[in-house]
């Protein structure tokens, strides 16, 4: 378990997986059961973090190439750490995160072709050794969560036909092939920490595979401890 007794858990995978939607139900579900729940995202989370998602996602920072944009989210993501997750952590909450270190690892390095040294050094400097202690990977073809993520923005839309679409949602299919491979490679090496989740059922059902994953690290708060009884 992560200092000062939170838990740390995040969700990745590629776009229009589902993220946002079933880190909204876990936390419903364990707020209603009397855990104290934070939900942040990648990049952003805290006031500076969130500036530095505009420049990323707007794709203003494209041009300067892979290694611009990842130093951009390791100054996001070390904001964030240091600002909003380790203290929650600290004051013993859950911290519910959409994207963490593994979007860097795959977009920017593994599909991103950003040289591993480079990657691992700022990933290093970005976390400052806080690492998740559960990572569920949501998983379904590439095509497939697309099309959920143009419905989405379609409908955001009013169904004018606007794309809406960010600066990675704008990428070619074989990247986001490639990104749902290489997120399962991280899976694999690493199956202690990672669970790669089928995302294509309804988000009902997704919904109870992920509780039964993160349920056994949350701390029993059934019985009031000792020193809460007098
Ligand atoms: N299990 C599901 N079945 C069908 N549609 C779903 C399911 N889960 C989410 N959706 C819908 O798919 C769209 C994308 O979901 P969501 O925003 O939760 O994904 P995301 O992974 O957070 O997306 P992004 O990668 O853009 O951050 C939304 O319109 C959502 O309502
Ligand atoms: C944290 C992080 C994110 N990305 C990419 C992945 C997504 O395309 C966007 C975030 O958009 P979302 O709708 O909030 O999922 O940013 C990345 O390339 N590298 C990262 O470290």
């Amino acid at each position: 378990m992560t200092t000062g007794g939170g838990v740390f858990v995040t969700f990745e995978g590629g776009e229009g997986v589902g993220k946002s939607t079933q880190i909204r139900r876990l936390a419903e579900t364990l707020t209603r059961r009397g855990h104290d729940v934070l939900v942040t995202r990648e990049p952003g989370g805290s006031p500076g973090a969130e500036a530095v998602r505009h420049v990323l996602l707007s794709g203003a920072a494209q041009a300067k190439g892979p290694r611009f944009e990842a130093i951009l989210f390791a100054a996001a993501r070390n904001d964030h750490v240091e600002e909003v997750i380790r203290p929650a952590l600290g004051a013993g909450r859950v911290v519910l995160c959409d994207r963490f270190m593994d979007s860097s690892r795959v977009y920017q390095g593994v599909v991103g072709g950003l040289d591993p040294e480079i990657v691992v050094a700022l990933e290093r400097i970005a976390i400052n050794g806080l690492k998740p202690d559960c990572t569920i990977i949501f998983d379904m073809p590439a095509e497939e969560g697309l099309e959920r993520v143009r419905a989405r923005a379609g409908a955001a839309a009013g169904g004018q036909g606007l794309d809406g679409l960010d600066r990675f949602e704008k990428d070619e299919i074989e990247l986001h092939r490639k990104r749902r491979d290489g997120f399962l490679d991280l899976a694999a090496e690493d199956p202690l920490r990672c669970h790669v989740v089928d995302a294509r059922p309804a988000a009902g059902a997704v919904a109870a595979v992920v509780l039964s994953i993160v349920q056994p690290l949350l701390p029993d708060i059934s019985c009031p401890t000792a020193d809460t009884v007098r």
